[in-house]
Order: C-alpha cells, then sequence, then structure tokens
C-alpha cells in the first residue's frame, strides 16, 4: 500500500474503521536509537553492523549527512540530527555549517555551543546568537576535561557530547546542573555507548564519566519505537473491543517512552508482552489522573488528546520542553483540543497543566474537526486517533515523515478510512 499520493494531499480525512480493530502492526524503528548507533558507527569508521534501522526522515537525514562530503549540512527538522552533528562535527575536527529550517533556526543549541567551547571546540554563529546556523571552525585540542551543564532545557546536548567523549584525549566529566529532564533518553546513550564498547557511567546523581578510548565495531539491532507506539495505544483506549499487536518492541527496552505501558494501564490499555512485541487490548479506563512526563515528554500529546476527547481529567508535570520542541506543543495542544470543548490549562508558575475533558457526548456537537499539525508529526499522529470518536480532518498529512512515514500506511491497515 503506497500513500505518497495521500501525503501530498493539503488535507485528508480520516474515518473509523467500519469493524472492530484486530490488528498486527509493524512499527517503525526507533529514530533515537539509529541516530545514536549511526554516530557511533562513524566514529568506528563506519565498521558497525546496524540491523534495522529507522525510514524516519530524522535518520535518512543523519546517514546522508554521516556520508555527505559538502561543507553544509542541512538536517531539516531533526533535533537530534542537529544536536548530535554539532558535537561529531565540532569535537573530531570537521569544517561545516549546521543548518536546518526556520523552527530549527529557532530552537536554542547555546547550552551545547558553550560547552564544546570550554571544551576547545571553535564554533561561531552564523545569524543569530545561540540558534542555528553555526559554523564549525575546528578543534585543536582539548582545554578542559570537566564541566557543567544545565540539565533541564534539552538532554539531547548532553548525549551529543558524551557520545563523542571517548574520542577527548582526557575523556570528559560533565556535571549536570538544574533537574534532569529527558534522563531515560541520556540513560539509553550511556548504555549504547556501553554496548559498543565504551567507558561511560553516572558516578553520582549528576555527575557522568566518560573514559577516553575507542568504540568497537560491533552489530547493533534497533528496537521498534516506543514512542509511535503510543498512537496505537490511544487507539485500542479509544475503540471498545479492540486488540492490535504491535511487533518489534522489547520489554527490557533501551526507550523511556515504555513508560505508555504503566500510562495506558490507567487510561484503557491492558499489555501483554509476547515474543516479538507486545498486545494491547481495551480495558476500563479511570476518570482522573496525574502524569509526569518529565521523563517521555513525546507522549505527552497522545495523552493530552486522549484524554481531552475520552473524558479524563488529567493533572500533568514535566511539560517544559514541549515548548521548544517542532512547534510550541503546549499553544498548539491548546488550540486543538479547544476546537471541541475540551482546555488544557496551565498555572500560573507554569510548571503544572490539567487537561479538562470536552463534556460527556461532545461528539453530537459535531459532523467532523478540522485539526492543524504544526510542522509537528506528533501533532497529527496523536489526533488522528480521534477519528474513533468523530470523523477528523488532518492538515499537512505529510509530517508523520519525521518519525513514522508509514503511519497512514498502517491505520489503512487497522481499517481506517483515510482520503
Ligand atoms: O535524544 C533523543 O533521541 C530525544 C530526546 C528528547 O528530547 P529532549 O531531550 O530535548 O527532551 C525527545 O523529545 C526527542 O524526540 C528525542
Ligand atoms: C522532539 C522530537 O524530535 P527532535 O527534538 O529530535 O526534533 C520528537 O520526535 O518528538
Amino acid at each position: 500500500m503506497n500513500t505518497d499520493n495521500l501525503k501530498q494531499q493539503e488535507q485528508i480525512q480520516v474515518r473509523k474503521p467500519k469493524s472492530t480493530i484486530n490488528s498486527s502492526i509493524l512499527l517503525p524503528s526507533s529514530k533515537s536509537e539509529s541516530n545514536r548507533s549511526l554516530i557511533i558507527d562513524a566514529l568506528t569508521g563506519h565498521q558497525c553492523q546496524l540491523i534495522n534501522l529507522s525510514e524516519a526522515r530524522d535518520t535518512q537525514t543523519m546517514i546522508r549527512l554521516l556520508k555527505s562530503e559538502g561543507k553544509i549540512l542541512d538536517v531539516l527538522d531533526a533535533g537530534t540530527t542537529m544536536r548530535f552533528l554539532t558535537s561529531y562535527c565540532a569535537l573530531t575536527n570537521k569544517l561545516k555549517t549546521l543548518t536546518g529550517t526556520e523552527r530549527m533556526q529557532e530552537r536554542p543549541i547555546k547550552i551545547l555551543v558553550d560547552a564544546l567551547r570550554e571544551i576547545g571546540a571553535d564554533i561561531d554563529y552564523l545569524n543569530q546568537e545561540g540558534y542555528p546556523p553555526i559554523e564549525s571552525k575546528g578543534f585543536t585540542g582539548q582545554k578542559k576535561s570537566e564541566i557543567s551543564i544545565p540539565g533541564d532545557v534539552s538532554s539531547q546536548y548532553i548525549s551529543a557530547l558524551i557520545m563523542v567523549a571517548p574520542y577527548l584525549n582526557n575523556g570528559l566529566n560533565l556535571r549536570l546542573t538544574g533537574k534532569i529532564g529527558s534522563k531515560p533518553y541520556i540513560e539509553m546513550t550511556l548504555q549504547l555507548m556501553r554496548q559498543f564498547g565504551a567507558d561511560a557511567k553516572f558516578i553520582s546523581d549528576d555527575t557522568i564519566q566518560v573514559k577516553p578510548g575507542t568504540y568497537l565495531p560491533s552489530s547493533y539491532q534497533i528496537e521498534s519505537d516506543w514512542s509511535g507506539a503510543s498512537y496505537w495505544f490511544s487507539i485500542v483506549s479509544l475503540m471498545e473491543g479492540s486488540k492490535v499487536e504491535l511487533l518489534g518492541l522489547r520489554k527490557n527496552s533501551l526507550q523511556g517512552d515504555i513508560k505508555i505501558v504503566e500510562i495506558m494501564s490507567k487510561l484503557g490499555v491492558k499489555s501483554t508482552f509476547v515474543e516479538d512485541g507486545i498486545i494491547l487490548e481495551h480495558c476500563a479506563t479511570k476518570k482522573e489522573t496525574s502524569i509526569d512526563f518529565s521523563d517521555c515528554p513525546d507522549l505527552a500529546q497522545t495523552v493530552i488528546a486522549l484524554c481531552a476527547a475520552k473524558g479524563i481529567k488529567c493533572e500533568m508535570t514535566g511539560l517544559e520542553s514541549l515548548r521548544i520542541k517542532e512547534t510550541d506543543r503546549i499553544a498548539a495542544m491548546q488550540t486543538e483540543i479547544q476546537r471541541f470543548g475540551a482546555q488544557l490549562i496551565e498555572n500560573d508558575s507554569k510548571d503544572k497543566w490539567e487537561v479538562i475533558p470536552a463534556p460527556t457526548n461532545w461528539e453530537k456537537n459535531f459532523n467532523y474537526i478540522d485539526f492543524d499539525t504544526y510542522d509537528d508529526h506528533r501533532m497529527a499522529m496523536a489526533l488522528a486517533p480521534l477519528a474513533i470518536v468523530l470523523p477528523v480532518n488532518i492538515k499537512e498529512p505529510i509530517v508523520v515523515n519525521k518519525s513514522y512515514p508509514r503511519y497512514w500506511e498502517n491505520l489503512l491497515q487497522a481499517g481506517f478510512e483515510i482520503k
């Protein structure tokens, strides 16, 4: 099934399946694991065997740019690609210009650039101080091996630094200040580094130590993507009697977004791990809950959309980083769920949020709803499951290419009607 034509449309109509869903879905593989293993592979001189690399545009962009002989590396809208390549180019003495989409040029990179400069890299901003585009102008030797970096803005800066750190003559001791956000992504980086033979670990609550050394070429099989899995949890929660098998997921995942299993156990999905994945079955839901997304920010939109539509009141914390992702995801979700009478309310100190769901039977007031997607794959993928409740139209369906190019294809396979 080829959905390229569908994706080229300005808007698609998504309608619920005519019968109860009972499907087996092959998820995309994780772009986070893929992009890390690609940097590690590049540092070994491309000696590793990486199995099941992601089809996601963020990963395909990483593959293309790591091979590129050109001076300008355009990461498009891929955050990890921008941050990981910045550190890789800066510390391995590659003279490159790194740029990206308009939105990428609004996503801060100062914390990473400051840290790289302290270590000894020569980097310039080409436009606005603190933001891409940047120019990596060379690395002539390590100035410092102990530095501090804020841990509460984006874990990607930290992953970017530690992944290249074994190749620094003196290694790196990195102290993280503030509350550490997206910590499982840092753990994923450390585990992958160790998988490829590096000596890298947390030596205290706030300090990571990376010893000098090299990665050992080896083979690694990338797992399916737990963030992509979350949309299927939402679908199963919304459709009574439904059952979905998701292939390629592991119980002992490196990905923090496996937390969706626990979150959804309260919100209408029973999960059972099987040999090559997980089986999701619809079950009863709570009507009120509270969730901290500090460890798993990419799950927030899925849960906000689900609670808003399904009458679940939800208190949320840990959403701060959503403001600097593909779009301001808090503002975007506030606007989109308001279309059907739900709200996402931020408290005065901007550190707690509450989903006030749409009133019971809200769907009776509409024939359909149009949703905007703000150049953000997760807006499209989080809102499309609401088609189970009411017909939805999704703008710019091509956005899914960033992490889950076969999303619409998989929905068709499960019986959704899309045109
Ligand atoms: O390291 C990674 O692979 C990622 C880290 C997270 O970003 P932050 O650390 O900026 O929260 C996450 O949102 C992103 O999708 C992928
Ligand atoms: C935030 C995301 O990606 P990135 O920051 O890598 O662009 C995401 O995939 O939700």
